[in-house]
């Protein structure tokens, strides 16, 4: 079995302990009596800016135990305060050791959106993460086929909220953009051997439609990285490691003030043309 086809055997395995306790309809009405989800699209979409996706990651199955954090909310605050526009709560238990408990507390803190990062391929497991106050979920091309990828993408935005597509391959964002995603990530971590490739973001976004958000996920480790990521074309970038294992203010200053000192030369997207000089008789003196 794949690492990935074992992440979501446990990740289903927990879902459906859950779902024994307590049945969908009362999780629905658990969704249903939340504040609204917070607009994701809107807090991605200023384009003269990078955007981080700040992650709260106490642990990966690449790398083991990465940082304690006794208070996801608590980082998570500081990740709003130095301008993170969207906060990712990894809720897998058995290998990044998060939780639901984690993403109510995250969401109970912050003003800006949460991403609710799990193997996710059941509609119990989205309606949870609304009901947990999730704003936006994450569905992985990999472990889907294209009709539960399109139902729970539909299903994520008829309760208020956003799907981050993840990608990794070519055909991989074919198969997203094909199934009507509006927020596409590439993520440069191969799942089933963890090896790292950044390159492959640049290589893949110009496949995602200009209307669409482009996330580039994983393998940040220095500013420069941030800056890589935006040239090729990123909207958002989604970091977990480096923020958790440094000092995450700092860490995430330099990161955003890497990505918009980056020249905007995207796939598709270069900056508009300054004016052409006007006539003489009108210039100012
Ligand atoms: O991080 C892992 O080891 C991992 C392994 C298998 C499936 C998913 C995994 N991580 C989830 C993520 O996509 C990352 O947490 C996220 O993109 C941030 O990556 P990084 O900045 O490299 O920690």
């Amino acid at each position: 079995m794949s690492i990935l086809d074992s992440l979501y055997e446990a990740a289903l395995a927990d879902a459906a302990a859950r779902e024994a306790v307590e049945p969908i309809g009362h999780v629905r009405e658990q969704a249903e009596g939340q504040p609204p989800a917070r607009d994701v699209l809107a807090a991605l979409a200023p384009r003269d800016t990078v955007h981080v996706i700040a992650e709260v990651k106490r642990a990966s199955p690449s790398r083991g135990a990465l940082a304690e954090i006794p208070d996801p909310a608590a980082l998570a605050a500081v990740y709003a305060e130095h301008g993170a526009s969207v906060v990712s709560v990894l809720t897998e238990r058995t290998r990044f050791h998060g939780s639901l408990d984690d993403l109510r507390a995250v969401r109970a803190r912050v003003d800006i959106p949460v991403l609710r990062k799990d193997f996710i391929a059941t509609e119990y497991q989205i309606v949870e993460a609304r009901a947990a106050g999730a704003d936006l979920v994450l569905l992985i091309v990999a472990g889907l086929d294209d009709d539960r990828l399109r139902t729970l993408r539909e299903l994520a935005e008829s309760l208020g909220m956003q799907a981050l597509v993840e990608t990794h391959t070519a055909s991989e964002v074919e198969r997203a953009v094909a199934s009507g995603a509006r927020i596409i990530g590439v993520n440069a971590r191969d799942l089933t051997t963890f090896d790292e490739h950044p390159e492959r973001f640049g290589e893949l976004a110009r496949a995602i439609p200009e209307g669409a958000v482009r996330v580039a996920e994983s393998a940040v480790r220095a500013p420069g990285h941030v800056a890589d990521y935006r040239r090729a074309g990123a909207d958002a970038v989604l970091i977990g490691q480096a923020l958790v294992t440094g000092d995450p203010a700092e860490t995430l200053d330099a990161f955003l003030r890497a990505g918009t000192d980056a020249v905007v030369a995207r796939c598709g997207r270069t900056p508009p043309r300054p004016p052409p000089p006007a006539p003489a008789g009108e210039r100012r003196s």
